[in-house]
């Protein structure tokens, strides 16, 4: 736990100095019950107007700008850190389920560190001070109080010992459940039209309500440990202020406490077992989180330092990608594609053909630096495209597949999502040849798309996903079979919009219509794990694998409209 401490380290005066001026009432019955003890009524005021004078200032002047400064720098840091070294893993195409799984815990840890240090740390500084106040407290008046929250806490900690292994696991289930059923209900809510069509609806609720129960129960268990604990916190510390004033009460009849040493050890200790209910309680919840912040921490420590020679700026135009002895694959024993050497430039259109599973979209991702080579490079002009920021790559590639995410806006509002062209919008689309469905639409550019674009046919979803990056003005455009599945018209209005495009940008786009290779400058043919380049009539006369995906194209369609 103690390296949390180590983020948001310039705002930890401020955290400080809100735990001190937080602990005041708790000191300053004491010192005015002292006072007034000694018939110093006098100093009593002169002290309580000094501490009342700078708690107004603190209040009105510091507390309104600067309060939980600490606690939200550090959380921000932390979770800056965690993504960053997420992201630097380079793998989200081959995120599993399990991934997922994991990083939404860790979420879950993180939002609980608001609770680390807004409220545990401070308050284990204001026990750390008020013991410190009992313990001079009763040497002063040779009392023994101060030994009693030691004795509370070691009972404390036992108790929760036994408790805490329990809520872990109960944790864990808990957890699991949810995700379990969360994950259950996404996935159904996609397949419910399959569902609803084999008749499979009620078998499907009822698998549903059985994880339902499920999480149900966990929660019911997690909840009844909780209650536990609270019980056992709450019991140990009640019972510590009764004995206290007990004990108290007793040296006061016998004369051996004033009433003012009496009060003031008392309320000392009482203050004391205050804070450390709420230490207990708060311990208990970070421990529970114990999981999720040694996996936060442990995703940091592996995190690499950041490239710092990256010079690629948004929007500025690359002159080339270069593949340079580039072998791609998933395992290093599996590879899919060896040695590519290969260029690509604006002002030529690049096509990418191969059978299925040869691995086009694979080289795609390696292209898109998120999925590392087996070796050799790949280089954005001098840059690694791996070692690019996500930020960078974003500003640097546009990347289409067939399958793009419409938002349930209208046309114009999921065209200009991320609009580099001002006003001049509709210009450009018109330019080549885009969208010219849309006067045909009932409202033109406000026309509502419905969720996931589902008004929309395919065709004219995947022309509007496609002019969307297009405005956005990218330098590397990736497009992936972007053009499947959807009718001769509207493919061909996107080829053509793509060949123009490639005339000022870097375009590689993969169809498993070969005749559209016919358009492209140069085309890049996987093969037997390499890569050929030429044009397509070369590919068609020297490569039999070629003309035989060329002249019978439905051995490759089959699969290519899934
Ligand atoms: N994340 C992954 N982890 C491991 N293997 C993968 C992963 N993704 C794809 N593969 C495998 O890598 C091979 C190449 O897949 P890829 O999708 O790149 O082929 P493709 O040429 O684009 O195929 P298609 O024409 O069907 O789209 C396939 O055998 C596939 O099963």
């Amino acid at each position: 736990m103690l390296g949390l401490l180590k983020y948001g380290r310039d705002k930890l005066g401020a955290g400080v100095i809100e735990a001190i001026f937080d602990w005041l009432p708790t000191v300053l019955p004491v010192i005015i019950a002292l006072e007034l003890a000694a018939n110093r009524a006098m100093e009593a005021i002169v002290v309580v107007g000094v501490l009342g004078i700078f708690w107004l200032l603190y209040i009105t002047i510091y507390e309104r700008h600067h309060r939980h400064d600490w606690a939200m720098s550090a959380k921000r840091e932390l979770r800056d850190r965690y993504f960053e070294a997420l992201y630097q893993r380079n793998d989200a195409a081959a995120a599993t389920g399990a991934d997922n799984a994991v990083i939404q815990r860790d979420l879950g840890g993180l939002n609980n560190l608001d609770m680390f240090y807004s409220t545990l740390f401070p308050t284990s500084l204001q026990a750390m001070m008020t013991y410190l106040l009992l313990i001079a407290l009763s040497i002063w008046y040779r009392s023994w109080l101060a030994l009693l929250p030691l004795a509370c806490v070691l009972l404390i900690g036992f108790a929760m010992m036994f408790l805490g292994k329990q809520m872990s696991a109960q944790n864990k289930t808990h957890l699991a459940g949810f995700l379990k059923m969360g994950g259950r209900f996404i996935n159904d809510l996609r397949g419910m039209n399959i569902l609803v069509m084999y008749n499979a609806a009620d078998r499907y609720g009822q698998k549903f309500a059985d994880e339902s129960e499920y999480f149900r129960q966990a929660t019911m268990n997690l909840l009844k440990t909780q209650l536990q604990v609270l019980f056992v916190i709450n019991g140990f510390v009640y019972l510590t202020v009764f004995v206290g004033g007990f004990v108290t009460a007793l040296q006061l009849i016998g004369g051996q406490l004033p009433v003012a040493g009496a009060f003031a050890t008392w309320f000392t200790l009482a203050m004391m077992m205050v804070n450390a209910r709420q230490l207990g309680y708060f311990v208990h919840v970070v421990k529970s989180n114990g999981p999720s912040l040694a996996a936060i921490l442990g995703t940091i420590a592996k995190a690499k330092a950041a490239p710092a020679t990256v010079r690629i700026t948004d929007n500025r135009p690359l002159k080339q990608i270069t593949l340079d002895q580039t072998t791609i694959g998933y395992a290093p024993d599996k590879p899919l594609v060896t040695d590519i050497d290969a260029t690509l430039k604006p002002g030529k259109l690049y096509g990418l053909a191969g059978e299925n599973g040869t691995g086009k979209s694979t080289l795609i991702q390696a292209i898109l630096g998120r999925l590392e080579t087996l070796s050799g490079t790949i280089m954005a002009d001098n840059t690694a495209v791996s070692a690019l920021s996500n930020a960078q790559k974003a500003a640097v590639f546009g990347y289409v597949t067939a399958d793009e995410y419409l938002f349930s806006g209208t046309v114009q509002e999921n065209l200009l999502l991320g609009n580099r062209f001002g006003d001049t919008w509709q210009q450009k689309l018109d330019d080549l040849g885009l969208m010219q469905f849309v006067p045909r639409l009932e409202k033109g550019y406000d026309t509502k798309v419905g969720e996931g674009g589902r008004l929309l046919s395919p065709g004219q979803r995947q022309q509007l996903a496609f002019a969307r990056m297009l405005l956005a003005d990218k330098t590397v455009y990736l497009l992936d079979e972007m053009t499947s599945s959807i009718d001769k018209v509207n493919a061909a209005a996107i080829l053509a919009a793509v060949k123009k495009l490639s005339q000022e940008k870097i375009v590689l786009f993969i169809s498993h219509d070969l005749a559209a290779m016919a358009q492209a400058d140069v085309v890049w043919f996987i093969h037997d794990q390499h890569l050929i380049v030429a044009n397509h009539e070369k590919l068609y006369q020297e490569q039999p694998a070629y003309r035989r995906l060329v002249d019978n194209p439905e051995t490759m369609q089959k699969e290519g409209a899934r």
